[in-house]
């Protein structure tokens, strides 16, 4: 599910997930077993179909009841048709071989193996040139595969079954011996790492041969139907087994999710649907004692996730709902190898017949990882796309100033400013030594202040402050206190919080509630808030360095103009390199105290930062031209100056709308009626209602 930020993806997948949670839990109270898998109307076997409950576990059927994939490498999987023909007649159905991959195609009685052709009660006709009945395979008319289309002919007459490959008969494969044929044949398939798509009739056939007739006009008294795909034997709950899982890069996002599923449940009662929540640093015990208590919902980031389904408190048994929320992040952040794990130990059908679902969503889920992960863990995944590839959202203002301490030499005469990274300390730096080193050290004070004036020129009373380290998050809000004259009283007008990774998990929680109730102006943090998070009609937000991770500007600027808000982005770019700390797996300390201010091909720590290429690497992304601003803040005179307020809905937006009620009346009073006469000739055909 691909939209944009703050388009209320959250509410998209909760909702749907809640309502199906509670249903379950409501059938189970009252003792009933899972609706059956069609999903309504006719009973599955008076439609020709591929059967959902007569086939192996690692077999996906498409809602057309007529396509079949399997993406397992080493086993075979198998399905049949919901019906099967017995007695007389001449029956065919065509298959066509739609991806790479190994097949069998043919028949069988509803006791065989749905491995086709392994034993005594099925007849295959496999891609390789084979056809094959209790486990014999001998060659047979040729090979096939993708975009061939069979034919599989049962001739019940004459006790023979036959196949044609693209309209060429390749003679009889099979006599039908005499004991088998008292047992009704039913349309089979099986594959390897396949997928394969039926017409048992309901389209017309390619290559329908004389004499016969399509399986699915079969008359009654030669149909016989399979494996019932009736309700079955009610799932008993299990109290640390939840139907679904959701999963979140951080701890934030994990708590907003799981505080919105607890607003949309408001409204679902008897019985009521449990969710805990699932993060580092609150007490594991607590989380434990509310698993064991019962759980259907979980929400949570994966470390602690690991830990409580390692050591056996969380159980996936009856999980349905596999939900990876900002996929690609997750898959960026090193979890591929967890969600592959997590996936494996999620059975493919619960207990009581429901299938596994997976929802993956992002602003940014065009990417090649989640595509791969997809083919890989999905049977026929639907991408919902609101508006195609990584879209700004239109809420959102977004500018770029650049900051050029070469034109710009205000950095040399400053009273106060920023402390840096300490990069440059060992440097021989200065106004009198023109040097890269120099130079990078004034882009870092002069973002510092650029920022401040940003503030100061807009009037921006709350805004979330992107920095690219912790350490430079830590040296801006130090910078902001010593300005703001201590700490967070009201009139400060630079209060402000930290959020990353190095804070201690109880500060975090403080200090992101403070921001969002509020309380402080500005939230300073590392891209660990890059993404979700929802703050409330949020109107300000500024970019100190670009993000390395492009896809991370869509995000991070997504935390304004959020719910039809207008909101304004401000991102400064230093015009010249920046050298920056960069600390990898090769860093002992992983940057704690780290002073190996060597390029990282020298075994060091730091790089040079070239954000005007890391600039147009966004700009070409999203194939768009980010305004520019000078650097007295000016926003150009556009569609959105003077006619917004950030942090609003926007108004009066054109005049098209005007008598847009009255042009519309008459349409919504046809829909109106045409809705009822639908709702009432639904309740006049299903309850017998009289006119
Ligand atoms: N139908 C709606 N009407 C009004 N507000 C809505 C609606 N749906 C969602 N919202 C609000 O929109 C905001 C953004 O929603 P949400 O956090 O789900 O966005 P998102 O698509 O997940 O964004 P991101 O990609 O940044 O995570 C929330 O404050 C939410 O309450």
């Amino acid at each position: 599910m691909a939209a944009e930020t703050g388009s209320g993806k959250t509410g998209a997948f909760c909702l749907p997930i809640l309502q199906i949670v509670w249903e379950t839990l409501k059938d189970l109270e009252q003792g009933k077993g899972s609706k059956a898998s069609g999903g309504g109307g006719a009973p599955a076997a008076s439609k020709w179909e591929l059967s959902k409950t007569d086939r192996t576990s690692a077999i996906a059927i498409a809602a057309d009841g007529l396509t079949c994939q399997s993406r397992e490498q080493k086993e075979w999987h198998g399905c049949r048709a919901t019906n099967g023909v017995i007695s007389s007649g001449k029956y065919y159905y065509e298959v066509k071989v739609s991806d790479e991959g190994l097949c069998r195609i043919g028949w069988s009685t509803s006791q065989a193996s749905l491995d086709l052709g392994t034993d005594k009660l099925g007849f295959g006709f496999g891609g390789t040139g084979k056809k094959s009945n209790d486990r014999q395979f001998e060659s047979y008319g040729e090979q096939f595969g993708k975009a061939d289309l069979i034919g599989c002919c049962l001739d019940l007459d004459g006790g023979k079954i036959s196949f044609s490959k693209n309209g060429t008969d390749l003679g009889v494969a099979f006599k039908i011996p005499q004991n088998i044929a008292r047992n009704a044949l039913f349309p089979a398939v099986c594959i390897k790492n396949a997928e394969l798509v039926c017409n048992f009739g309901s389209k017309p056939f390619k290559y329908l041969p004389k004499g016969f007739k399509a399986v699915a006009e079969a008359e009654a008294p030669c149909v016989q139907s399979g494996v019932s795909t009736a309700a079955q034997a009610p799932m008993k709950k299990q109290r640390n087994a939840p139907q679904a899982i959701v999963l979140e890069p951080s701890r934030e996002l994990a708590e907003q999710t799981y505080q919105q599923i607890i607003k949309f449940q408001k409204y679902l009662d008897k019985p009521k649907v449990k969710e805990v929540l699932v993060i580092g640093g609150i007490s594991v015990k607590e989380q434990i004692s509310q698993i064991e208590e019962g759980v259907d919902i979980v929400v949570g980031t994966p470390g602690r996730m690991e830990e409580l389904i390692s050591a056996g408190y969380l159980s996936l048994s009856q999980c349905r709902f596999f939900v990876l929320d900002e996929a690609d992040g997750l898959l960026k952040q090193g979890y591929k190898n967890f969600i592959n794990k997590l996936h494996e130990q999620i059975p493919t059908f619960t207990g009581d017949g429901k299938r596994r679902q997976m929802i993956v969503c992002s602003a940014t889920l065009h990417d090649f990882e989640v595509k791969n992960m997809a083919s890989r863990l999905m049977h026929f995944p639907t991408w919902v796309d609101l508006k195609g590839e990584d879209a700004v959202p239109e809420t959102v203002h977004h500018v770029v100033v650049k900051v050029d301490p070469q034109e710009d030499t205000s950095w040399q005469n400053l009273r106060r400013r920023v402390q840096t990274d300490g990069v440059h300390a060992g440097d021989n730096i200065g106004p009198n030594r023109m040097s890269a080193e120099t130079l990078s050290e004034a882009a870092k004070i002069l973002k510092a202040e650029y920022a401040i004036k940003a503030i100061e020129k807009h009037n921006i009373d709350r805004a979330i402050i992107f920095c690219r380290t912790k350490l430079d998050c830590d040296n801006l809000e130090r910078y902001f206190r010593l300005l703001g004259k201590g700490y967070n009283h009201n009139d400060n007008p630079f209060s402000c919080v930290c959020l990353h990774g190095d804070r201690k998990p109880q500060e975090r929680k403080s200090n992101y509630e403070s921001f969002k109730n509020g309380q402080v102006r500005f939230l300073i943090c590392t891209d660990v808030a890059a993404r979700g998070i929802d703050i409330g009609s949020l109107p300000f937000m500024l970019n100190i360095t670009l993000p390395d991770e492009k896809s991370n500007y869509v995000h991070r600027i997504g935390r304004v103009g959020r719910a039809d808000r207008m909101g304004l982005a401000i991102s400064f770019v230093s015009t010249v390199p920046e050298k920056v700390w960069f600390h990898g797996e090769w860093c002992h300390s992983r940057g704690k105290n780290c002073n190996n201010t060597n390029l990282t091909d020298r075994g060091g720590c730091c790089i040079w930062y070239n954000e005007p290429q890391y600039l147009a690497d966004i700009e070409d992304h999203l194939n768009i031209t980010i305004d520019q601003v000078n650097r007295e803040l000016e926003i150009p005179k556009n569609e959105f100056d003077g006619k917004v307020t950030y942090g609003q809905k926007r108004v009066n937006t054109g005049s098209n709308y005007q008598n847009h009620v009255s042009q519309m009346a008459p349409a919504v009073s046809e829909l109106s009626k045409l809705e009822s006469q639908a709702q009432l000739s639904y309740l006049r055909r299903h309850f017998k209602i009289g006119a």
